[in-house]
Formats: C-alpha cells, sequence, structure tokens
C-alpha cells in the first residue's frame, strides 16, 4: 500500500477548496493517494489588523510544518508569499492560473460606474483602496477585513452595511460565490496583485522524488508571468501589503511568445499614480520585472513606497493585507 502524501493545509473555505483541487490533480496525475492535514496559522487564530500581525502570518505556520516534516507540501495563495524566499523549501508547480482580475460585488446589481458619491465600498487592501481614490468617482473607501464569506456579508445578506466589496475574482470562484459578482474589474480600472489568481505548490528542496513528481502540475506561461509580476514586486523592496500592482499577459507575437507586463504603484489617497508596461519574451520574465520596477523607482516609486528612512527591505516583514 501506497503511503498517502500529506497535504498541509488552513482550515478556511478557500484555502480548502485550493487544497482539495490540487490533492485531486496530483492523484489524478500520479496515482499518489494525499491526505489533507490541518494546520493552525497565526493569522487564523487573531483578529488583529493582518499589517500588524508579522512575516506572512497565514504562510508561515505551512512553512514552519514542512521544515518540522510533519507535512509533504502545501498550497498557497501566491500572491500571499512573502517575496524573500523561504529556505530549504522549493515552488514545485505553479498551476495554470485563474483568472487574476478584481471583482466588485455591489448591491442592487450595479457596477462602479452606476455607484453615486459617497458609496461605500469596502477593501483592506493599500492596493485597492489606492486604484479606488485614482479613479475619482467620490467613493467612500472602508477598510474591511475577515475572510471571503465575511467580507461578503457585508453586502450580500440581512447584516449588509456596504453598497460594495472589491475581492479577487479567483477567490470567488474557488469557494463557488463568483455568480455573485456584479463587475468584473478591467485591469485598466483595477491593475491586480503580483501572483493574483495563482497557486504556489510548495515542499522541501531535498524531497527529490516529490519535487519531480509536483512538476507535472507546473504551468510554464503561468509560471512565467508569476515571475515577472514578483520580480517587479522584489526588486521595489514591496511587500504584498504595499499599493502595488502588476499584471502579466502572455501572447503570440511574431516571433514567438511574448509577455506584456503592466506595473503600477499608487498612492493611498490615489493622487500619485504612476503606471508602465514593458514586454520581452518569457525566458526574459525576472528582467522584464526588475526592469519595469527600475522605470517606475526612477519616476520617485519609492517615495510613495515610504522608503525614506527605511533600513530594512521595506514593507517585506508584513503579512497580506489583500
Ligand atoms: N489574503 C486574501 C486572499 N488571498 C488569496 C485570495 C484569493 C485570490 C488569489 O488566490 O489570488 C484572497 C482573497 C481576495 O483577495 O479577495
Amino acid at each position: 500500500m501506497t503511503v498517502p502524501l500529506r497535504l498541509g493545509t488552513r482550515g478556511s473555505a478557500l484555502a480548502m477548496a485550493q487544497s482539495g483541487q490540487i490533492a485531486e490533480a496530483v492523484t489524478a496525475a500520479t496515482g499518489r493517494p494525499v491526505e489533507l492535514v490541518e494546520v493552525v496559522t497565526a493569522g487564523d487564530r487573531s483578529n488583529a489588523p493582518v499589517h500588524r500581525l508579522g512575516v506572512g502570518v497565514f504562510v508561515s505556520a505551512l512553512r514552519d510544518a514542512l521544515t518540522a516534516r510533519t507535512i509533504d507540501f502545501a498550497v498557497h495563495s501566491y500572491k500571499d508569499l512573502p517575496t524573500a524566499a523561504a529556505g530549504g523549501l522549493h515552488i514545485a508547480a505553479v498551476p495554470a492560473r485563474q483568472d487574476p482580475r478584481d471583482a466588485l460585488i455591489a448591491q442592487g446589481g450595479r457596477t462602479l460606474a452606476e455607484l453615486p458619491p459617497g458609496a461605500t465600498v469596502g477593501t483592506g487592501a493599500l492596493r485597492r483602496i489606492a486604484q479606488l481614490h485614482a479613479l475619482g468617482l467620490q467613493l467612500e473607501v472602508t477598510p474591511i477585513r475577515g475572510n471571503i464569506d465575511t467580507r461578503l456579508a457585508r453586502v450580500v445578506g440581512p447584516e449588509a452595511d456596504l453598497d460594495a466589496v472589491v475581492l479577487a475574482r479567483a477567490g470567488l470562484a474557488r469557494i463557488g460565490r463568483a455568480d455573485e459578482i456584479t463587475e468584473t474589474l478591467d485591469p485598466m480600472l483595477m491593475l491586480p496583485a503580483p501572483a493574483q489568481g495563482a497557486l504556489a505548490v510548495e515542499c522541501r528542496v531535498d524531497d527529490q522524488d516529490l519535487v519531480e513528481l509536483l512538476a507535472v502540475l507546473d504551468h510554464a506561461p503561468s509560471r512565467a508571468a508569476v515571475t515577472a509580476e514578483r520580480a517587479f514586486l522584489a526588486t521595489l523592496e514591496a511587500g504584498c501589503s504595499a499599493p502595488v500592482a502588476a499584471y502579466a499577459e502572455l501572447a503570440e507575437g511574431d516571433t514567438g511568445d511574448e509577455i506584456y507586463l503592466r506595473g503600477a504603484v499608487i498612492s493611498p489617497d490615489g493622487t500619485r499614480d504612476l503606471r508602465l508596461s514593458r514586454t520581452g519574451t518569457p525566458a526574459d520574465a525576472a528582467e522584464i520585472g526588475k526592469a519595469l520596477a527600475a522605470e517606475l523607482l526612477d519616476l520617485g516609486a519609492d517615495s510613495i513606497l515610504g522608503h525614506e528612512g527605511h533600513t530594512g527591505p521595506g514593507t517585506q516583514q508584513f503579512g497580506s493585507t489583500e
């Protein structure tokens, strides 16, 4: 009898959905049974604002369990991973990415353009707060947190107290609530978070058999896109809670595949909005991300990110508020 592989997962609906899906994919591709092992993270135990909780709160307990060998592999929402590499661990697969766009869920089926001045829109992510303000619609942006169901309850059902919330389309789709979206936001209005919609399948780097086995789930175009977006984020020395957005699209050019990367750094009040794009080949994904970040730094992105006076690596120490 084959010993099951132990897949460590948080207990949230989103984590269980994505871990379950990857467990099935591993079994289908390799014939190996997979068992889910629930790991409680500091982020799940606390009600404190996420930016106060420290290094990748939703991630570190899973990584500790990997290192302690109580689990064999873990599935993360890629956008929640700190940009700093984790010693002894390896991202063995980036599966095919889901729709990376953000979505609006508004009362009365409304779109952003249909919300009147003063309408209340809930989101906790600085990146979304900044872009909502930059639209100039006089929306009343309200900080919210909690899991996806908690955030949706602010607009749907008896406890609803906001006109709208903004959430990632991918998360809603994974927990089966995409039908409540009233507008999928064009990246021209709301550029997604780096790696949004992508998963990272992680195991110990010395577990060579598993590294090879999990590689069957890797999707090269998704990995290239995420590599460009994350190189952009890392070069800005910004963490996943910074007002930084990036979106790489792959298209067929005249001379083969082309990557088209858009990146933005926006002040939280929306008054300073730096956006540029760059193209190149998927093989140069990391270089494209770095070069785009360097261009934005030349334009003053540092001052928006508040790096002056910082000694450490930007906001990397913070967990995600995405
Ligand atoms: N920490 C929140 C988080 N992390 C991953 C997702 C789902 C989207 C994704 O997998 O990128 C979400 C919810 C959201 O942003 O609405």
